[in-house]
Order: structure tokens, then C-alpha cells, then sequence
């Protein structure tokens, strides 16, 4: 039986890499590292140079294949932006073919901008021409045809957080070391000084596109509410109980936590037009998760809980908010309360493989480009909960096995 794919390209990379190392050895030349002695390039004849092709061809064919289609979607911008803002992926069904003429009938551009678009694409994997000028779709395009919140995450990426990434630089020129929302890469590109998550939300179709792309980053096990509960220490909060879900969105966690804590009773606090559209479960019976309209810049209204948590929002928040947020809670406190934040904590300079690093680092500077927000590590949320308030004790940190979001807690020490 032939290999599969990945076992083939497995050996490509092997045989080829061997053919590499075996002439550079023969030739006293230096094996390729990170070295500030290394040359700029590989000095290889054309014949090596043949073998070090096949080594990036199949290594990044091998990488698209090991992320799947949704891993691997997010690379080509360019034609993803136009992708999505030319319908392409919903031009024609999964399963039957396309010619480029049809497409770009279908969707009012041009022909040979539809081709060139598309053939940008397909060197990433988005569709595939399997004879000239015929396109398919592969399972990266069906995907963007077929579900909505990962073709909205495409379009929030593309349309958002792409063109405030390239004027990033500009705005840290022009306001060195703001804190304030309005004074970013993305305020550039869009030509404004209200914050992105203001312009965003109150516009129809981008606010849906936002909200869209959230509800896709959410999906994955890595973000489900049962890592807060189980991984928790509940004590006796879990025996009737309050938690204020503070900037709990529609209620998705806290709903979570009142079916695995059948006697916790949860208030989910948030802006007042993603609280019109909060339900509760039927399940869940009366009384036991209620919404309120809160804005946490405001005084916490509601005294005497036993956990207030703030799940993936202050990463949303410079230093100067997310301590007035913090600050804001103080007056509710009782003694032992405490304030769970679940939000990433990134890990020690050189804990994880460059590869993997370089998402959360994407991931901070992301939120540096859109809203001067900013991604912590440890040291950071210590130094984030004594600004607010010297009474608050920092617990431990910690990352339940599975979940890409850290338990952030500190107790309350005053009275
Ligand atoms: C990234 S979402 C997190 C939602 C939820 N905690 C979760 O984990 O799914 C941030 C939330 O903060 C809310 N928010 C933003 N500004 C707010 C404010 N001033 N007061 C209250 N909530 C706010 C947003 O509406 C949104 O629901």
C-alpha cells in the first residue's frame, strides 16, 4: 500500500535534508544554524540546490496538512480579504467546478483579477485547479463557504486586524507609549479616534462579522467554560454561591458554570445591547443565572459575592483601564472574596518553541494594533492587581491541562 501524504512527505524531507547535510559535511561548509557566523545563505550547487526545494516544498505542504484546513487558512491575507469581500468561496457548490469566466460572473469582478486572486490562493491551499483554468474547492474553501463564524473570523482578520497591523509602527510613532484605546494602528487605518470596539459594534455588518470571529476563537476546546470550573478551586462557592460574570458577554461561561454547579447562583453583567440579547436556558430554571446591564468603568453594584470573574477581558485593556476596572470592584468586596480573571498569561521568554511563541506574541501585538490591549505574563497580572489595590493577594497562577486560558486569582485582603 502507497504511504499516506503525510508519511511521504515525512520521507521526502528526511531523504532530501540527508543529501543537503551529506554535501555540506563533504565539503567542510557549516550545518545551517542560528549562529551570527552562519552564512546568509546556503552556499549549495544546483544540483543540492534541487534536494533543498524539496525539503521547503514538502516541509510547508507537511505544515498546511498538520495544522487542517482551518489552522492553515489564516496566511494569505490578500486573498482571503478578497475572498471574503467578493463572496468567492459561495460562488459555486463543494463538490462541482468552476471556471474562472463563471466566478467571476458570479461575483462582479473582473476575470483576470478573479484568476489572479484565486490562483494566490490556491498556493495556499484554497481551492485547487485541477485542470487549467477549472477551479475546485478544497476543504479550506468548502470551510469558508460553509461556516459562517470561521468566514466571519476570516473577514474580521482580513478587514480589521490586518489593516491596523500595518499602521501599528505609524501609531506608535505618532503616540509613543499610549495606553488609550483610540490611538492605534487600527484608528489610523480607519481614519478616527473612537476605539475599534465602538466603531465596530454599532455598525451592522462588521459588528456581525465581530462578533462572529469571537464566537469561532471561542469554539475550541482550548476556550471551553469547563476549564474555569473544573479547574477552579470552588470551596465553598460551589454551595449556593455568587459569581458576577463580569463582561460575561451573552452568558455563554456563566451558563456553563450554573449546569456543572447546580447550587451556584450567577449575575452575568454587561453593556446593555449585548444584554437585550441574552436568554437563559430553560434548563437552568428561575433565578439562577440573571443578566444586568453594567459597565465595568462604573462601580460594581453588586456587594458581597463570592467570586467576581472576569473572563478574556482585561486583555482587552491597557494597564491605565484594566486597573480602573479592577479599581471598580473594590467598594463590592468582602473580605475573601475573590477576583478570578481567565485570560492568557504568557509564558517565559523561551518556554515554548519559537513556532508556538510566535502566536501569542501575534496574538499580543494584535491587541496592541487594535485597541492598545495588551497580552501579561505572571509578573505583569501581579503587578496589574497590586496597582489596583495593595489589599488584593495574588494565588497562584494556573493553566488547566487542556485550556489555553490561565486562572489568574487574587483574594481579597481588606474589609
Ligand atoms: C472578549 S469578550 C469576553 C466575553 C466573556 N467574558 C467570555 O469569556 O466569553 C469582552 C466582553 O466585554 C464586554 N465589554 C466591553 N466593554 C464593556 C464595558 N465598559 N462594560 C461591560 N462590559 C464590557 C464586551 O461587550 C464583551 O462581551
Amino acid at each position: 500500500m502507497a504511504p499516506n501524504r503525510i508519511v511521504e512527505l515525512s520521507e521526502t524531507i528526511q531523504n532530501h535534508t540527508k543529501i543537503v547535510d551529506d554535501y555540506l559535511e563533504a565539503n567542510n561548509l557549516p550545518t545551517p544554524s542560528f549562529d551570527i557566523s552562519t552564512p546568509l545563505r546556503l552556499p549549495l550547487p544546483p544540483d543540492i540546490q534541487v534536494s533543498q526545494a524539496a525539503v521547503l516544498d514538502a516541509a510547508d505542504e507537511l505544515t498546511a496538512l498538520m495544522l487542517g484546513p482551518a489552522g492553515s487558512l489564516f496566511n494569505s491575507l490578500t486573498s482571503l480579504q478578497a475572498i471574503e469581500r467578493f463572496a468567492l468561496a459561495k460562488s459555486f457548490r463543494p463538490g462541482s467546478t468552476a471556471s474562472f469566466a463563471q466566478i467571476a460572473h458570479h461575483s462582479s469582478l473582473p476575470e483576470p483579477d478573479t484568476r489572479r486572486i484565486l490562483r494566490h490562493a490556491i498556493a495556499q491551499y484554497i481551492f485547487t485547479e485541477p485542470s487549467p483554468g477549472i477551479v475546485a474547492h478544497t476543504a479550506a474553501s468548502k470551510a469558508l463557504a460553509e461556516l459562517p463564524p470561521l468566514a466571519h473570523c476570516v473577514a474580521f482578520l482580513a478587514g480589521e486586524m490586518w489593516p491596523a497591523s500595518t499602521r501599528l509602527v505609524d501609531a506608535m510613532q505618532r503616540w509613543p507609549g499610549s495606553e488609550e484605546p483610540g490611538q492605534t494602528g487600527w484608528a489610523l487605518a480607519e481614519g478616527t479616534e473612537t476605539p475599534m470596539f465602538e466603531v465596530v459594534g454599532r455598525e451592522g455588518e462588521r459588528a456581525r462579522r465581530m462578533a462572529g470571529a469571537m464566537r469561532w476563537m471561542h469554539q475550541g476546546s482550548g476556550y471551553g467554560a469547563g476549564h474555569v470550573v473544573e479547574g477552579f478551586a470552588w470551596g465553598e462557592a460551589a454551595e449556593g454561591g455568587m459569581l458576577v460574570d463580569v463582561g460575561g458577554g451573552t452568558g455563554g461561561v456563566a451558563v456553563e458554570i450554573a449546569r456543572m454547579l447546580p447550587r451556584v447562583r450567577c449575575v452575568v453583567q454587561d453593556l446593555p445591547d449585548v444584554v437585550a440579547g441574552a436568554e437563559v436556558p430553560e434548563d437552568l430554571g428561575e433565578g439562577r443565572v440573571r443578566f444586568m446591564q453594567h459597565d465595568f468603568f462604573e462601580e460594581q453594584p453588586v456587594r458581597g459575592a463570592d467570586v467576581y470573574l472576569l473572563r478574556w477581558v482585561l486583555h482587552d485593556w491597557s494597564d491605565k483601564y484594566a486597573v480602573r476596572i479592577l479599581r471598580n470592584l473594590v467598594p463590592a468586596l468582602k473580605r475573601g472574596a475573590r477576583v478570578l480573571a481567565v485570560d492568557l498569561c504568557l509564558p517565559p521568554p523561551g518556554a515554548l518553541s519559537p513556532y508556538r511563541e510566535r502566536s501569542v506574541r501575534t496574538f499580543d501585538l494584535a491587541m496592541k494594533a487594535i485597541q492598545n490591549a495588551k497580552e501579561r505574563d505572571a509578573e505583569d497580572w501581579k503587578m496589574l492587581f497590586q496597582t489596583a489595590d495593595e489589599r488584593f493577594k495574588m494565588g497562584e497562577i494556573s493553566k488547566p491541562e487542556g485550556s489555553n486560558l490561565s486562572l489568574i486569582c487574587a483574594v481579597w485582603e481588606g474589609d
